[in-house]
């Protein structure tokens, strides 16, 4: 029987966690976790993603924040913000939704975020920091951290022997995944839209991870029997099923042909997207105990 993996449930679990931390922290620091979330434009589905951050921070006991900019903000006037919320000692963590509108350069602006708020993990400091195995002082980009909790739950935290695929590499989520699983011992490959015969180094991986943003690119003939199959792709496509005009949620694989061939799978929705969230207030979390300076919990 293939292992259908819940994320939500194990979302659900660091939650709880984080929720405890933060309650801790608060009786014996008298400091709340704080998260800024800075998202700037129109796009609906930001908008619906930003919204269910700044709702599960409250549940986790957070002060949660939002700045909502107009699509026309200058560079000097999102920066800005930037430093404020650097400077303000009740935010932990800041972050800046992406994709930015396109006048805007959204990496002048995230490597202005002090890497001790970089909950996002993307502040070169953070991705140095995962790249040299300093587990200890960086924050790793949420959605792989989420990703290799996943991971873990079918394989345990010694990958040694097991080869892995993580194709995307992103510097939001290919490549501090693939640091993840290499740290974890795997034998990582990186494939992208220039390599070569994908379904052959696919069909090799013992875990895949697809992070393209290509609906339902891989297909049954990719994937190694009893391979573990994460599937990081959120892709909103027409769903005439339910209606005119109507669309649905897909990852990046073919859920109903790869199930049966994987031992164990993540489904989309209910997979990786509840665990970014997770991590998400998990970093908050950890820059609030190391703020604080006491050791931050692992999660
Ligand atoms: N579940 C979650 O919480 C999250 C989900 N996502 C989703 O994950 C997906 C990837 O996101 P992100 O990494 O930010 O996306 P990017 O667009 O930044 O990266 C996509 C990667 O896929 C590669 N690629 C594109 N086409 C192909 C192809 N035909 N064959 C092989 N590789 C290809 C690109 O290669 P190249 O570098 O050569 O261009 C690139 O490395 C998206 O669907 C996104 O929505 C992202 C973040 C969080
Ligand atoms: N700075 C930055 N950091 C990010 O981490 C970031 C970002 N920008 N921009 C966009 C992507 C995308 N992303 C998702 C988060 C949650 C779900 C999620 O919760 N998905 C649910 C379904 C939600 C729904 O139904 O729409 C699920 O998969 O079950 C998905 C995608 C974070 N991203």
């Amino acid at each position: 029987m293939t292992t259908v993996i819940d994320g939500k449930q194990a979302a659900a679990s660091v939650v709880a966690a984080v929720k405890d931390a933060a309650e801790k922290l608060e009786a014996e620091a008298g400091r709340k976790p704080g998260l800024a979330v800075v998202i700037v434009g129109d796009d609906p589905a930001s908008h619906a993603y930003v919204n269910s951050k700044g709702k599960m921070a409250k549940q986790c006991g957070f002060k949660s924040v939002q700045h909502t900019l107009p699509e026309e903000t200058s560079q000097e006037t999102l920066m800005a913000l930037v430093a404020e919320l650097n400077a303000d000692p009740e935010i932990d963590g800041i972050l800046v939704q992406l994709p930015l509108p396109k006048h805007l350069n959204s990496d002048a602006v995230i490597q202005s975020i002090l890497p001790e708020k970089d909950v996002d993990g993307l502040h070169v400091v953070n991705a140095g920091k995962l790249a040299t195995g300093d587990m200890e002082t960086g924050l790793v980009s949420c959605t792989p951290a989420g990703a290799m909790i996943l991971v873990r739950q079918i394989h345990g935290n010694d990958l040694s022997g097991l080869n892995a695929l993580v194709i995307g590499r992103s510097n939001l989520f290919g490549k501090p995944m693939a640091q993840l699983l290499l740290n974890a011992n795997a034998t990582v490959t990186i494939a992208h839209s220039r390599s070569r015969d994908l379904a052959g180094i696919a069909r090799g991986a013992d875990i895949l991870v697809a992070a393209v943003g290509r609906a339902e690119m891989v297909k049954a003939d990719w994937v190694k029997p009893g391979a573990t199959v994460i599937d990081v792709g959120i892709n909103r496509v027409p769903a005439p099923e339910k209606g005119e005009g109507k669309n649905k949620l897909v990852g990046d694989v073919d859920f109903a042909e790869c199930a049966p061939v994987a031992a164990a799978i993540s489904p989309v929705p209910g997979g990786v997207g509840p665990m970014t969230i997770a991590m998400l207030m998990a970093n908050t979390v950890i820059a609030a105990y190391r703020a604080a300076g006491r050791q931050a919990p692992k999660f």
